[in-house]
């Protein structure tokens, strides 16, 4: 407690010392930011998604579709959060959206890991940037959060996606498969001092020190997964150099990797590194000179030589049965696979991929979950109600912002809604943003949100 009303003593003096010692520091401005507990509030839009958004707003400078609230909305009441037409996201971290566009990465289909994925914040910006061809395999280590992980990416909406639930050590058995990687490593969080007042108790030079130590073992241990020639961005959302330009310069030394720059605007106020020993140029975030949070990157290209293994496809294609295609949109472009009882759809040219993560990794899920065949139709999953995959032919029953929270709650909804007398399934939406399934009856309208994504009422 004394810390914390001790103003000037805020940041711990012993990283103020550390952070000194790089070149144009300015710690007075650094110390004078973190005076005042709270930090900006951002999104980052969904562009493949409908429902009107006021982005009169000030954009993200390194990031087209990130924008900057001039306040905090209560966002649990705003249908249109839980349709995925958005995610509420550090405005820093989104300067992966930027770096993607710099090095190409968004020209042509690649296999991409997320390493360190939940809950989601840099997946869903990969999902959008990359190239719409692309697979994404979103990991994350801690089995809760892989579930916020898939949840999140479910309402995001892209049927190319996987999400797995591993240690990184057990991608060294996916030799050379990953074109493009991204660590967003778990670090000892001083650039989210502003927004977590806990974190400053927490942090220590020895927190610090564990860090750094287990930052290398996860590179280490997830690197051979990457190809020659492939991709690696590293991130953080720490100042300490331990966990920043030390690590660039022991990926140079000991994983042979070369380093990258991202030629970034002087105007946006992003401060560029050079490491002691390889001069790798490392992107830094600080909260006095631009608007976002603590936060670095750094780009990376594997150079050194890696084997790989023979990734022959499998000929057990499965295509969209008839039944199916009243649901799904542009129906050839996908096989699809069960797991239990439900349908899944995968991309079809993604087949052989499946059959390569399923021997290789634990995956909480895989594509978009369809439905449940019933008497040659389909029960279909609520996954299905948020993908971009939907077919755009299902009818869909309007609401109005009280009932679109009413249904978000499960609550019931008035029959009366119904005034065109639709029959059967049909899409809940609010401003043409979907939200889920109802079953249109004659006298009661059935609600179809999943249970455990209600929100509670206030
Ligand atoms: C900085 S967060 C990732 C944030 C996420 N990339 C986003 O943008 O939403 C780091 C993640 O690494 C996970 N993690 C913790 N220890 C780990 C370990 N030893 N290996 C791999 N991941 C770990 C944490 O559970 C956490 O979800």
């Amino acid at each position: 407690m004394l810390a914390l009303s001790c103003m000037s003593n805020i940041i711990p003096p012993a990283l103020v010392r550390k952070l000194g010692s790089l070149a144009g520091f300015d710690t007075a401005a650094f110390e004078a930011v973190h005076e005042k507990e709270g930090g900006l509030t951002s999104i980052r839009i969904n562009p493949a998604k409908p429902g009107q958004l006021d982005t009169s707003s000030d954009q993200v400078p390194w990031c087209d579709t990130g924008y900057y609230l001039p306040e905090r909305p209560i966002f649990t009441l705003d249908p249109l959060f839980h349709a995925g037409r958005y995610y509420v996201q550090e405005a820093s971290s989104m300067f992966v959206a930027h770096a993607i566009k710099v090095l190409g990465l968004h020209e042509r289909p690649l296999i991409a890991l997320d390493l360190c994925a939940a809950p989601g914040g840099k997946s869903t910006l990969l999902n959008t940037y990359l190239h719409r061809d692309s697979l994404l395999i979103a990991n994350e280590l801690i089995k809760a959060r892989a579930t916020v992980l898939a949840d999140n990416l479910i309402r995001w909406g892209h049927s190319n996606t996987i999400v797995s639930n591993n240690d990184p050590s057990a991608f060294r058995h996916l030799p050379g498969y990953i074109d493009v990687m991204l660590v967003d490593a778990p670090c000892s969080g001083s650039g989210m001092f502003r927004k977590d007042r806990q974190a400053i108790n927490e942090w220590s030079e020895a927190v610090v020190q564990l860090c750094s130590e287990r930052q290398r073992r996860i590179l280490a241990d997830s690197l051979p997964a990457l190809r020659e020639g492939g991709i690696l961005l590293y991130s953080t959302c720490s100042y300490s150099i331990e966990e920043n330009e030390h690590i660039a310069d022991w990926l140079c030394e000991t994983q042979g990797m070369e380093p990258l720059s991202l030629s970034t605007p002087e105007a946006w106020g992003i401060e560029q590194t050079r490491s002691d020993k390889h001069a790798c140029p490392g992107y830094r975030f600080y909260p006095h000179k631009l608007r976002g949070e603590g936060f670095f990157l750094a780009a990376f290209r594997k150079a050194s030589k890696q084997s790989t293994f023979d990734r022959r496809k499998p000929k057990a294609e499965k295509t969209i049965t008839p039944a199916l295609r009243n649901w799904v949109s542009n129906a050839d472009d996908f096989f699809t696979f069960t797991v239990g009882e439900d349908i899944h759809i995968l991309p079809k040219d993604r087949e052989a991929d499946l059959h390569i993560l399923q021997r290789m990794l634990y995956l909480r899920s895989a594509g978009t979950r369809v439905g449940r065949p019933a008497k040659g139709d389909l029960i279909p999953a609520h996954d299905l109600a948020l993908s971009l995959a939907r077919h755009p032919d299902i009818p869909v029953l309007a609401l109005a912002k009280n009932q679109a929270l009413d249904y978000l709650r499960k609550g019931n909804l008035d029959p009366a809604i119904n005034s065109q007398g639709l029959k059967g399934w049909a899409l809940a939406t609010y401003q043409h943003a979907t939200l889920g399934w109802v079953k249109l009856l004659p006298n009661r309208i059935n609600n179809y949100y999943p249970k455990e994504w209600r929100i509670a009422t206030m």
